[in-house]
């Protein structure tokens, strides 16, 4: 039987809470076939309903009943991506009619991953009826749960993609790809061997926090002030010694896992950005570190720090390479990647495999809403 191929679009709003990405591929949840369109949504300063929502969800932690600003923040949610779909179709004429399927990540306000045999938790605002009914398309959405349900850490789900990426573009040996939004990850790909993934710590997520504090904007453009400080290696050994980092992989994280502001009161704007970016280039080369990777290709925001990107070339053997260098586009292959796990969560493939999430079972995830 002919394989169906899809045209997908995939959203997806990650954890910076900076905007939603939209992206399009061609797609039978095997192979990538085409990247198609793409685009994003800048949040303004009505993000101000996200913002109360995680900050209600951080105190909430699962227990008792839920708050009532996650209902909010979902409305803000599904608002957002249904506005950046719009303008999507809007300069694509034809686009809509194209689209097979949504892949609708939501927003994640808070995830706990699971501890001492209790399973975690993990919620993403956003509700894929919403999206099903007002554009008449089929939707996937709530990833995450079924392999929190299962035992599993619930991300990194990115993974399966990632190495169809590799496929698509011919990337053979050990390659790793390293998404660093607000928290890090990387997948480590070697042909059609299992994968093995894992969240490393922390991407932008406390850098941000830190220029906020400052008061000198929501984050370190270019790697300016990183790239200009000292890193005080005494600080980010001890920051690495936290529990996150003694938790086999796969792990998964928060990104309000890293509150290390607390321990940087003393520190110049400069140095502390450099330290945190030291930080994060540290865990993400120490969870590669064993496998040794031949080639990293480094997606997502913080590929565009140079201190990030110098440091872990330097504490690294492989040659680092943002994503653009092979082909992908870094910024939409998050989005991207959720428009291929609804394929494959349409055709029951898997999505989560005990390598990339510590599930004991490959298993396929999300939930199908027709319109
Ligand atoms: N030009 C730039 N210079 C330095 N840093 C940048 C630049 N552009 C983006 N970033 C960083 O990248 C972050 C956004 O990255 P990205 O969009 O990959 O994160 P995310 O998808 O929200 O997070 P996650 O992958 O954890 O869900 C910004 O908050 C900023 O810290
Ligand atoms: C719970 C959650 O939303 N996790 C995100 C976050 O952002 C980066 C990292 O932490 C990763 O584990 C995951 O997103 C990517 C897309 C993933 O699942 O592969």
């Amino acid at each position: 039987m002919e394989k169906k191929i899809y045209t997908a679009l995939g959203l997806m709003s990650g954890t910076s809470l900076d905007g939603v990405d939209v992206a399009v591929i061609e797609t039978d949840g095997e192979e990538v076939f085409a990247f198609g369109q793409s685009g994003c949504l800048d949040f303004d300063e009505e993000i101000v309903a996200l913002k109360l929502a995680v900050k209600a969800a951080l105190e909430w932690k699962f227990s008792g009943p839920p708050p009532n600003s996650l209902q909010a923040g979902s409305e803000f949610t599904d608002a957002k991506h249904i506005q950046a779909i719009e303008e999507l179709f809007q300069e694509h004429t034809g686009l809509k009619e194209d689209v097979d399927v949504i892949g609708y990540h939501g927003q994640t306000v808070y995830h706990l991953p699971p501890q001492g045999g209790v399973k975690g938790q993990t919620l993403q605002l956003g509700s894929g009826q919403s999206l099903a009914a007002n554009f008449g398309i089929p939707c996937v959405y709530d990833f995450r749960s079924d392999d929190v349900r299962a035992g599993g850490q619930g991300a990194p789900l990115a993974p399966i993609y990632h190495q169809a990426l590799c496929r698509y573009s011919n990337l053979f040996g050990r390659v790793a790809v390293v998404n660093i939004g607000g928290v890090s990850n990387v997948t480590l790909v070697d042909g059609e061997k299992p994968l093995i993934a894992t969240d490393c710590g922390p991407g932008n997520g406390p850098l941000n926090s830190w220029m906020e504090l400052k008061g000198v904007g929501s984050y370190d453009k270019d790697g300016r002030l990183s790239w200009a400080g000292d890193v005080d290696l005494d600080r980010v050994n001890r920051w690495l010694e936290r529990d996150f980092f003694k938790r086999p992989i796969p792990r998964s994280a928060d990104r309000y896992d890293f509150d290390v502001l607390p321990d940087m009161r003393d520190m110049s704007i400069e140095n502390g950005a450099a330290t945190l970016a030291s930080f994060c280039a540290h865990a993400i080369a120490r969870d590669m570190k064993k496998y040794n990777p031949e080639t990293i290709v480094v997606c997502g925001g913080g590929r565009h720090n140079p201190a990030i990107m110098g440091m872990l070339d330097m504490h690294t053997n492989g040659k680092v390479l943002k994503a653009e260098d092979v082909g992908w586009d870094g910024d939409a292959l998050e989005a991207q990647a959720f428009a291929y796990l609804a394929v494959r969560k349409l055709r029951d493939l898997p999505i989560s495999f005990p390598g990339t999430t510590g599930v004991a079972m490959p298993m396929t995830g999300g939930v199908i809403v027709k319109p």
